[in-house]
């Protein structure tokens, strides 16, 4: 891949929900260290568009290519690896419970073959200063507030070096002040070459940190003039 290729494009692909068609037609580009939101209505197909991103949904109709993989004829068995070279974000935090913050972010490294001692505890003290919580290695999650533990589940997605982070509603369950603390942690990111897809509600967010957005509407994606 040439460096000035897209991260993410999308080229008169069709996003479906089963037989259902909630996007059609849908073409955009997303370069490296681009950051951009997706918005719409409850509905419109926001989540929709972000799982055939990571092959939660596959792609049937266009082309799509997302950190070297071609969508359209993508394999099962590629699913894993393609979910390596993009970090995923959800609303809900979805850390086990009953491990600690290294251990979470452990489990993930070995999963995606990290074998060193070494390398692992570094990469893990890496991602966790990234994300300004240098000290959380032996926390457990529920000694941790929300926003604390989106910042692992940013940390966690960030951990194989993706190209990508793709982050649905990352500020859903937080409070003004805390979204903030989090929108600040991906602008970092995003700063150092990441680029970043975030869908949201909370268009607070899109005044504050102003950046690309593509609309879901009448079941089309609208680049709205910036
Ligand atoms: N698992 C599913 N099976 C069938 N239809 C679904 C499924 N998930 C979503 N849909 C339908 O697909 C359409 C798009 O939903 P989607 O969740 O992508 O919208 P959204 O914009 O992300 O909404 P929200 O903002 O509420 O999360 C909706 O009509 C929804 O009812």
């Amino acid at each position: 891949m040439f460096s000035t290729d897209p991260v993410l494009s999308f080229e008169h692909a069709d996003v479906y929900q089963g037989d259902r068609l909630v996007l059609g037609d849908v073409t955009f580009q997303i370069h490296k260290g681009d950051f951009a939101y997706l918005i719409g209505r409850t509905g419109s197909g926001k989540s929709s568009l972000l799982k055939t991103l990571y092959a939660d949904l596959f792609l049937r109709n266009g082309k799509g290519h997302i950190a070297g993989f071609a969508l359209e004829s993508l394999k099962p068995r590629d699913v894993p690896m393609l979910r390596r070279k993009i970090g995923i974000v959800f609303q809900d935090f979805q850390l086990f419970t009953d491990r600690s913050v290294e251990d979470n972010l452990r489990f993930v490294l070995k999963a995606t073959g990290w074998t060193n001692k070494n390398d692992i505890n570094n990469r893990i003290a890496d991602v966790l200063m990234q994300v300004g919580l240098g000290t959380a290695q032996k926390r457990m999650p529920h000694q941790m507030s929300g926003g604390e533990q989106q910042r692992v589940v940013i940390a966690r997605a960030m951990l194989n070096e993706p190209q990508i982070l793709i982050a649905d509603e990352p500020t859903g369950n937080l409070d003004p002040a805390v979204s903030d603390q989090i929108m600040k942690v991906f602008q970092t990111i995003n700063s150092a070459g990441t680029a970043v897809f975030m869908a949201t509600h909370n268009y607070e967010l899109l005044n504050k940190y102003p950046a690309r957005v593509l609309r879901c509407q009448d079941g089309q994606v609208i680049e709205l003039a910036g």
